[in-house]
């Protein structure tokens, strides 16, 4: 019997899924018909204006929204088995962390709720410290650390189970364009040389191109589909590419079917 490769393996798997939301005066179709695979080593950003959707689709993935009808697997399994595989990593768009423990004991606290002992739960703070860049400062308080070294010590949060997939719900969106660039720099290394499948919620173009394999760009009202753009760069991405051609020629297609998806007058 013929085996799938694993980077044509879909990590996750969505066909036909709709998510109604009964909101108080009438039903919010925030999800309508969502077709998407997502192979294992993708870098998938979902893109579209506020209310097309996003958060809700990650949060599907998640298992913190069921869908209304359709079907989706994660790793194979349904989300809640997934999510009780600790299959994936969540990283929500405020950092989050507990002020009174320290860099260290913030990411090591899924670790200690599962009861995992101090030397395992010490050598996988530092293990994922080290891949964002923040090596040395474990003993410090989350108040004395930056906005974007917050957001880092969150990633590094999501990757204590050494989960395959990381879900992101616009992590770096409060952050100033320097930072946002040196923390989009960092991600882009970390799933290159970690192989993890990401899923990346952003407002931004640019980041979106910079990051990607493949862009989702989403319409809402219902919150659909409407383009999925192979985002061809090589792997390896600097700053610098967002200055070529190719680069420009993605931006100008995700930009185009933004537009299209977009009424002005509402
Ligand atoms: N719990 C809820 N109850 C009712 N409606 C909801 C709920 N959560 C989201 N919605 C609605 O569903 C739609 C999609 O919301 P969602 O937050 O997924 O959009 P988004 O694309 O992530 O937006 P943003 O970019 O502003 O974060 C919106 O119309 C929103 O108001």
């Amino acid at each position: 019997m013929a085996t799938t490769p694993a980077e044509n393996r879909p990590i996750v798997d969505i066909r036909t899924l709709s998510l109604i939301f009964k909101a108080a005066d009438k039903p919010v179709t925030a999800l309508d018909g969502i077709d998407l695979r997502i192979n294992s080593g993708d870098f998938v950003s979902l893109i579209g204006p506020s209310g097309c959707g996003k958060t809700t689709l990650l949060r599907v993935i998640a298992d913190l929204e069921q869908p209304t009808s359709g079907d989706i697997t994660v790793n194979g399994l349904t989300p809640e088995a997934a999510r009780l595989k600790r299959a994936y990593g969540y990283v929500f768009q405020a950092p989050a962390l507990y002020p009174w423990r320290t860099v260290e004991r913030n990411v090591t606290l899924p670790l200690e709720i599962i009861g995992l002992d101090k030397t395992e739960r010490q050598r996988r703070s530092a293990q994922q410290l080290a891949l964002v860049g923040l090596a040395g400062f474990e003993k410090k308080f989350p108040w004395q650390l930056s906005g974007g070294m917050q957001q880092r010590v969150s990633i590094a949060r999501a990757l204590a189970f050494e989960p395959d997939l990381l879900l992101m719900d616009e992590p770096f969106g409060a952050l100033d364009e320097i930072t946002r660039d040196h923390l989009n720099s960092q991600l882009s290394r970390l799933w290159r040389t970690t192989g993890k499948t990401c899923v990346f919620v952003t407002h931004s173009i640019s980041e979106a191109v910079f990051l990607s394999t493949r862009i989702v760009v989403m319409s809402p009202r219902p919150g659909r589909i409407l383009d999925v753009i192979d985002c061809d760069l090589p792997r390896e991405r600097s700053l610098e590419m967002r200055e070529s051609q190719r680069f420009q020629d993605i931006a100008a297609r995700v930009r185009h079917g933004l537009a299209e998806g977009h009424s002005y007058d509402e």
